[in-house]
């Protein structure tokens, strides 16, 4: 079983007619979009909000109809996945570079559901590396301060060249074990200049819905 598909579009079901919905990034969101694709070619209506130019792309080839973030006030719903998630709703995101758009999308969204398979689902978080989206300029200057709040941080690279995000920013990809404070972390990461935003999210999620590789799907609300 595609544990991912079957989470993906099991969160499809909390989206009812006449939605803005935020759409995420990733593999797992991925089976979301597609299926709001099919269910918009049938007669659902809604607007989305991409929160990265795949996603943007992926949507506009299905047909769903797109709304730029500045022109509304509020988002119902917001899908998206995650790298880690724990008991407490608290987030690692960023894996595939969106954290900056995707955190945008979901501070002004009602609601944010989050679609994963089992393996993300910890008791703490750490394991992954939390990716920090910084600035190109003296981007050697933040690293050091990033790396004097207890990680190794490393230059996201990709193809043998630096990562660049939609935002044309860098990627620091940092390791810090267990978080046991990921709101102090997410706190004074941001406090740090040349920091644009860390893939953290804390007090954003509200639902997850966890698909499992034996075939069931669990939803958990906050
Ligand atoms: O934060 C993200 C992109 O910036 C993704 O949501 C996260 O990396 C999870 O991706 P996937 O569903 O492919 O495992």
């Amino acid at each position: 079983m595609n544990a991912k598909k079957l989470a993906g579009e099991k969160a499809v079901e909390f989206i009812k007619d006449g939605m803005i919905v935020g759409l995420g990034t990733g593999s797992t969101v991925h089976w979301s979009i597609l299926k709001l694709g099919e269910l918009v070619k049938q007669s659902l209506t809604i607007k989305g909000v991409p929160t990265s130019k795949q996603t943007e792309q992926l949507a506009k080839e299905l047909g769903i109809p797109l709304v730029n973030m500045s022109s509304i006030e509020q988002i119902d719903i917001t899908i998206d996945g995650a790298d880690e998630a724990n008991p407490e709703f608290e987030l690692i995101k960023g894996g595939g570079g969106a954290l900056l758009r995707e955190k945008m999308v979901a501070s002004i969204s009602k609601r944010m559901i989050v679609v994963m398979d089992e393996t993300k689902y910890v008791a703490h978080l750490g394991k992954f590396p939390l990716p920090v989206e910084i600035t190109q300029f003296g981007w050697e200057m933040t690293s050091k301060q990033v790396s004097t709040l207890g990680c190794e941080p490393k230059l996201r690279v990709e193809n043998n060249l630096s990562f660049i995000t939609d935002n044309g920013n860098y990627i620091l990809d940092c390791h810090f074990g267990e978080i046991l404070d990921a709101k102090r972390l997410n706190e004074e990461l941001n406090m740090i200049p040349g920091v644009v935003e860390n893939g953290l999210f804390v007090n954003i999620a509200d639902t997850m819905v966890i698909g499992n590789s034996d075939g069931h799907v669990e939803i958990i609300h906050k």
